[in-house]
Order: structure tokens, then sequence, then C-alpha cells
């Protein structure tokens, strides 16, 4: 940093020597009441955070320098790790009083987005997921830990596996071997915020040996993950990463989950982007989690993020599910009093975190004492029901008596907010501690004392005793007394009216208070550090407190959602038909303006008869809305919830897909009918017999002839699979009604409009049959498109309609010269004769609608060749 031949201070030396440690991050400098960033880091600071930037002269040498006071660490530590920093916190590592050289300093914690433990970085009802994926041969790795709650995961998978755990986790972080960067990358996009490690970590030997370190075992075996070597490799280089961030009481993290995808309904990233579940695509949409959450608890939100990440798919866990649901659905003052205690549990789990790392407040250790207190009416409420995997629920909650009677007997109920800004520990813990408080306490009336000895023995009336920072106490006597003033006073200090003066007594006495000041918060911090040490005993214990308050939390947070928006309780099967009477659609019921109710529809699919339903209906009229209150409807009862509907009997499904066909989501420099495809295409390899497949306008990406034959073929397989998954699909191509004439298991419906003479009116209800044609140009006319291209479009339309209606090889599409410019080739054209020839020789009786369609994709191709020839 320093130019040649100059000299760098000795600040500057130990800054450049912590520095290099940390070439990636961002290092805050504590520097006496400051942090201090210098150089490129100030730069960086000073616009994240909006702070002066100026130059510090170092030897001769000018360092961009910007800095901020140290209590407002809070403030701009979140500013720089929202900003995608990795901030090292630089501490003085011994009080500058003590020392006569250059303090000592080091790094004490390194933030970064995914590994912190600040309220002010974390949100309450979100998790703050550290990710490690390892790309193995074959397989891949990955783990999530989240430092602020101690929960670890791991899984293996291949890419797909992997990219659906990311979606459902949201890590906020992602470590990965330097070498795999463009693996990654490849693999996942470009959208996650990755940290590229060294190589060696991801090794199976060494993360093997961190995570037995870490947990204390000989083996992995206890917590079911033994055989998951990639899944191993992810985990142990979280926990290096950890380590390395100067992260090392992680006494919290007691455990290590195998995820499998085989427990879960499988949702893959369309899928669940589709449904809207946790983010809408339009800003000012609502996605379905904010309808849903009706927790009390920073817990019970983040369980329920996770739940509906991960729906089930064992039938007993969601009847039992429904049935703790309906046993507060139906006593609405126990759900209000149970819900009114769960909004006092606090955040029981990231309290407990902070006590495992050292870093919670006497202010915070009361919060979980009284979070802890909380959890006894709770208890008594639920324990005894009738309700047995509610009681069951009750009787494993452990309020954790010697731990709340510990905090109360050492910390007092108005602890502050950190040791030293006002008393911690309780009056009648410490009798050391209660008599040096009386020393420092009983200050003012020892004062008041002397003042009043000092004036009988001196005749003087207006003593004043007081104190400044320069010489501490002293006597103050105004002139007209001067005379009187003792001799062994010591003269300090001449005013214009008075003289002040220090005595023998008074500097014992200051010495004496300020001694009992001094040992006071000494003995304050180091009862406070026994009690939380202490206090770890109890991790697990408060954990699982924790856990259960999560889940009662979510389970009343549906109870109470069904009796404000009227769900009910869904009849779960072991079959696979579906059963929706009156299903609404959970988030557009919720959005519809007053007055206006959302329309109910009946839906049955089942593998026998009606195996897949093809649905059309204008633009708007509520096909998008079917489809997908199906699959939220299955999804809610599987996460344990009642469901937005009369009366639904569903059968267990395994995996949900939902496509909808190209819009504007092209990604990748791939065109949208190729995504559209690729997405497709991923379906018709996965499915299985429980699968629920919507299909939302596939095709559309495409020429209407390529879209319908491909719609026509993709439905066609699914119907034909012998794993006959139930399959909604709504599209504008009403020629797909023809399926239901050939394919036994495809049936027709159409969402009814009533057709006025100039305006569609929506009806919203699901009806069997087709519909004849789509009614883009009355959606056009609402859309307040001129006059004159309605009409225009009205005309070409009959035209269009009237040369299909016979056999539409035989007739193809002529419109009058004037009307479209289409009439380019001559009638003795031999591209003409060539058509021509081609459907002389079709065999239009043994012609599938499929095939058909594709000769006609080849006419249009060769016309479309010949008019790119002409022009
Ligand atoms: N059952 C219903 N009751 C009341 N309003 C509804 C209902 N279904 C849909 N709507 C309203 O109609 C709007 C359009 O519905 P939806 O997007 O499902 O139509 P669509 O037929 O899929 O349209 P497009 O073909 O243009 O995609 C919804 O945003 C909603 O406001």
């Amino acid at each position: 940093m320093a130019a040649k031949g100059k000299k760098t201070t000795p600040l500057m030396m130990q800054y450049n020597g912590i520095k290099v440690k940390y070439p990636d991050a961002l290092l805050l400098f504590r520097v006496g009441d400051f942090y201090e960033t210098f150089g490129a880091d100030a730069e960086k600071a000073a616009g994240i955070l909006d702070i002066v930037l100026t130059q510090r002269n170092n030897g001769g040498d000018q360092t961009a320098l910007a800095g901020f006071p140290h209590h407002a660490l809070n403030t701009y530590l979140p500013k720089l790790v929202k900003a995608g920093q990795r901030v090292a916190i630089c501490d003085q590592l011994e009080d500058p009083k003590q020392t006569k050289t250059i303090v000592k300093r080091g790094v004490t914690e390194l933030v970064t987005p995914g590994v912190s433990l600040s309220d002010e970085l974390l949100q309450a009802k979100a998790n703050n997921f550290l990710a490690a994926v390892h790309f193995g041969a074959g397989r891949l790795g990955i783990s999530f830990l989240d430092i602020s709650t101690g929960e670890f995961f791991l899984a293996e998978g291949d890419q797909t596996d992997i990219d659906k755990w990311l979606q459902n986790f949201e890590p906020k972080e992602i470590l990965v071997s330097k070498k795999h960067r463009t693996d990654f990358k490849e693999a996942f996009g470009a959208s996650h915020h990755c940290f590229f490690s060294e190589d060696w970590i991801f090794q199976e030997d060494y993360s093997r040996e961190t995570l037995t370190g870490h947990f204390n075992t000989s083996s992995l075996k206890g917590f079911g993950v033994e055989d998951l070597s990639m899944g191993i490799i992810a985990a142990g280089a979280v926990i290096h990463y950890l380590k390395e961030t100067q992260h090392r009481q992680l006494g919290h993290i007691t455990s290590l989950r195998r995820l499998s995808s085989a427990d879960y309904v499988w949702m893959d990233r369309f899928t669940i982007q589709n449904l809207e579940l946790f983010q809408t695509r339009d800003q000012r949409g609502v996605p379905l989690l904010n309808v849903l959450d009706k927790t009390r608890s920073p817990m019970g939100g983040r369980l329920l993020r996770r739940w509906l990440a991960m729906p089930l798919k064992q039938l007993d866990t969601i009847r039992e599910r429904h049935k703790i649901v309906g046993y507060f659905k139906e006593r609405d003052s126990l759900l209000e009093i149970v819900r009114e205690h769960l909004g006092r549990t606090g955040d029981l789990e990231r309290l407990i975190a902070k006590v495992a790392a050292g870093k919670i407040t006497p202010r915070e250790t009361v919060h979980l004492k009284n979070a802890l207190e909380t959890l006894i009416p709770l208890k008594g409420r639920i324990s005894e029901v009738a309700e047995p995997a509610l009681a069951r629920l009750g009787k494993a909650i452990n309020p954790c008596d010697a731990l709340r009677e510990r905090i109360k007997a050492v910390l007092l109920e108005e602890a502050p907010a950190g040791i030293g800004k006002g008393d911690s520990i309780a009056p009648g813990f410490s009798e050391e501690l209660d008599e040096l408080r009386g020393l420092a306490r009983s200050g003012k009336a020892y004062l008041d004392q002397m003042l009043e000895r000092e004036t009988k023995r001196t005749g003087i009336t207006s003593l004043k005793i007081a104190s400044n920072n320069v010489f501490g106490y002293y006597i103050e006597v105004r002139n007209t007394h001067k005379d009187k003033v003792p001799e062994e006073w010591i003269r300090k200090q001449t005013l214009v009216n008075a003289e002040r003066y220090i005595t023998e007594e008074l500097k014992e006495y200051e010495a004496k208070i300020l001694g009992a000041e001094e040992r006071i918060l000494e003995l304050e911090q180091q009862l406070f550090n026994q009690l939380v040490v202490w206090m770890q005993e109890y991790i697990r214990d408060v954990q699982e407190n924790a856990r259960l308050v999560a889940q009662l939390d979510c389970l009343c947070g549906f109870a109470q959602l069904s009796r404000e928006c009227d769900y009910s309780a869904p009849a779960m099967t072991d079959a696979t038909d579906l059963k929706i009477i009156g299903g609404r659609h959970p988030v557009i019921e919720r959005q519809l303006p007053p007055g206006e109710a959302y329309i109910p529809n009946d839906l049955i699919l089942n593998r026998e008869e009606q195996q897949l339903i093809v649905i059309t209906g204008p633009n708007m009229s509520g096909k998008s809305a079917i489809l997908r209150q199906t699959a939220l409807i299955v999804l809610l009862a599987q996460i344990g919830s009642y469901v937005p509907a009369e009366a639904a009997i569903l059968g267990i499904v395994d995996k949900i897909f939902t496509r909808v066909g190209a819009s504007d989501n092209i990604s990748l420099g791939e065109s949208t009918f190729m995504v559209e495809m690729n997405e497709a295409a991923s379906i018709l390899n996965n499915l299985s017999d429980r699968s629920l497949i919507l299909l939302d306008e596939i095709g559309r990406g495409t020429s209407t002839y390529d879209g319908i034959s491909i719609a026509w073929a993709i439905a066609e397989y699914l119907h034909e699979h012998p794993a006959r998954p139930k399959t909604l699909f709504a599209t504008h191509y009403h020629e797909l009604n023809e399926m239901a004439s050939l394919f036994p298991r495809v049936k027709n419906f159409n969402v009814a409009v009533k057709e006025g003479k100039e305006k569609v009116l929506f009806l919203r209800k699901l009806e069997p049959g087709g519909s004849h044609h789509s009614f883009g140009i009355h959606v056009a006319r609402m859309a307040g498109m001129p006059n004159p291209v309605i009409q225009k479009a009205e005309k070409i339309l009959k035209q269009l309609e009237k040369s299909h209606s016979g056999d539409a090889l035989e007739a193809p599409v002529t419109l009058e010269k004037d009307e479209m410019q289409l009439s380019f080739f001559q009638l003795d054209d031999p591209l003409l004769e060539q058509i021509r020839d081609e459907i002389l020789h079709l065999d239009i009786d043994r012609l599938t609608p499929v095939e058909a369609l594709m000769k006609l994709n080849e006419i249009k191709r060769l016309l479309k060749a010949k008019k790119s020839l002409g022009s």
C-alpha cells in the first residue's frame, strides 16, 4: 500500500498483515471508537453505506479511508452484507489502556450472506440457509445449514433433485469448489450467490472427519446418512466454512437430517414458480404463502414455508395433521387462547442458538425465560385433550423448569441489552455484588453527611461538593468564605467567585467508588457468562420445544385459516382418484373486488374414466384458475391444511407438474418454444400413476399447426402411458376436443360463457363439452383495440372457420386478394402440383388426426419456403 521508500505506520502495518488473510472480504478495522476501512474496501464501503470517503496520510502515502462509529455496526453491517459483501470484523483484542505498544487486533467474525446471527440481517419468518453443492461422479451432494437456528440437512441426487432442493431452501449463499465453478453455473444458472472454496475442502475423508469431530461421534450412522458420501462432502464443507469464518461455537448444531425426495411431493422449479407458492411473477401479486400464513411465532412461520415446499405423502401423518386442525377449528375459544400463547413464545430457536454462540444478551436471556414460561399454560391447555395426536404434542412440551428458575435467580427482569448498560444481575444472587453496589450507590448519602460535617466544622454556610472530569470530586467555597478554609484542603482551581479544593477524604472516597464500579462490571460479566455456559446444557431441550411450538403454530394457523376462509376437511385416501366439489382458488378468491364472489367448480379426475380433461374456453374465462386451484387444493391437503372446497376426496398425489405454454419466460438464450418443450419433456420422462399434471396452453409458443400437433401428441402420450397420470389440459385449440371421441379417458370440459351480441359474459362455470371457438377477438375488444382492427379480425376469422369446417386438407386457406395478400403463386405453379399430389395420395379414412395435422404442417412449410423464395 505504501510507496517505495516511505515508511508505513505501525497501525497500517498491522492492518496490512490482517488484510492479506482476508483478501476477498471487506475488512472493518477497529480503531478506537471507529470501524475504519482502507483502500479499495473504503471505496466500496463509502459507495454502499453512503459515508464520507477521505484520505489518510499513511507515511507520506495517500490511502482512501472511510469509517463509522463502532456503535453503528448494527446499522451498517446488514447493509454491507445485503449488498453481497463478505465482511471481516477486526476488533481490538485488548484494552488500549493496558498496553503501551500498539493494541492487539484480530478478526473476530466473518459475516457473509449465508452465515449470520444478527437480527438485523435475518428475517423472522424465513430461514437463512448456507448451502454447499458437491459435484461427484454421476451424482451430486447438497447440504443446508442455518446457523441462526442450528438446522442442518443433507441430500443426494441428480441435477434435477439438487435444483429442486435449491428452489425449496432458497439458500443465501452456496459453497462450490473452485474447479466446479462453470459446472455449477451451467447446471443451476448464474442467479445464486456463490462462494468458490478451495478444491481440497470437498473431500470425503476430510468431511467425515470434520463432521464426526463436530458431533463428537465415531461415525455418522446415528444420523442415517452414512451412505450418502456426496451429501457428506457437502455437509463437511459447510462446517469447514463456518470455522473458517470464525464461527466456532456451534453447540446448537446438534443433528444432521437426511432429506429424501421420496418422502415429499415432487415439484420441480417450474411448478413452484407456476403455482406462485412463494413468489409471484408480477410484483403486485400475492403468493400462496401469504394467504396461508396465520402463524404467530417466527418458528411457525419458518416451518410453514418448509411444509409448503415439501408436502407429505404419508397418509397417516397427513390425517393426523387434519385431525388436529379439525379439533381446533371446532373450538374457537381454545384456538384463540393457544394462538395467543404462541404469539408470546418469541423466537426460542434463534435465542438458544445465540446461547450456543455466546452471543445472547441479558435482555434476550430474560425473553428466553419468558418464552419458556408461556409453554406452561400452553402445555396445560393441550396435554389432556381427547385428540391423541394433539395431546402427545402437548405432553412433549417441556417448559424447562430448572432453566427458567436459574435465569430468574440470576437476572433482573428488566436486564438491559448489554452488560454495563444497567444492572443485569438480580440482587440477592451474589453477596459481593450486592456489597459493591451498596458502596457505589450509598455515595450520595455519604457525601451529604460529609457536607453537613464540614459545614459545621468550618462554619462555611455555602459549601458545595461536586465532581468533574478533570480532577474528580472537589469542595467549592465562595470567595466570601475563603479565609475559613482549613489548612489541609488543597486548592485545585480558582473561579471568578469561588475556589475549588480537594481533600484526602474525598480522594479516598473517589478511589473506592471507582474501584467498586469497575468490579461491579467485571462481576456482572463473569456471572452472566457463567449463566450462559450453564444454559448450554439445555440447547437440545429448547430446540425440541421450538420444533413443537412451530408445528402447533402451523396447525393452529391452518385452523384459523379454515375458519376465516371457510375451508373444509379433505378426505384423504390411498386411491388415485381426485374428487373436488365446489373447489376454489385460495389466492384469487381473496383478491376479488368487494361484492364479487369466486365461482366454485367441481372436478373429478381418475385413472379409469376421466384421466385427461381438455378444458377449453375463451381467454380470461378462468381456465388457468381451475388448473391451479386443483393443484393448490391437493397441495394444501398434503401439507395438513383444510382446503378451499365444499368437499374433497383426494387420493395421495406424489408429483405435481405444471407447465405453462411459453409466455415471456425466455431464459438461457433458448427459444421460448424450446423452453416449453424442454419443460414438457421432463414431465413425460418422470411421471407416475399418482402424478397430477397441469398443462396450460402447451404448444402456444409455436405456429398454430405445430402447436396443435405437439399438444395433441403430448396429450395422446399421457393418455396412452401405462401410468395413466391425471391430467388437466387447458387449451385454446378447440381442435383438441376431437380427442375425446378417439380416446376413452379423455373428456372435454369448457368454462362457460354467455355470448352476447358484442360481448362475452364470463360465467366461470366448468361444464362438460368442448367449445367451438376461442374468443380472442372479444378479449381484444375488451382491451380497447380500435374498431377497424376488430372488424377486420372478425372477417378473417369467419373466412378461416369456413375453410376449416369441411375437410381442412381439401380446402386450404384462401382469402380474397384484397383481404390478405396471400396469393403469391400461380395456378400452374409446380408447388401447387406437388401439394395436390400429396393430398391425392392420402388415405383419409386411415389417417389419424395427428398425421393429418403433421401433413398440414408440412404443406405449410412448403408454402412458407415458396413465400420466402418469392419475396
Ligand atoms: N371461478 C372464478 N370466479 C371468479 N373469478 C374468476 C374465477 N376464475 C377466474 N376468475 C377471474 O378471471 C381471471 C382470469 O382467469 P384465468 O387466468 O384463469 O383465465 P384463462 O382462461 O386461463 O385466461 P387465458 O386463456 O387468457 O390465460 C382471474 O384472474 C380471476 O380474476
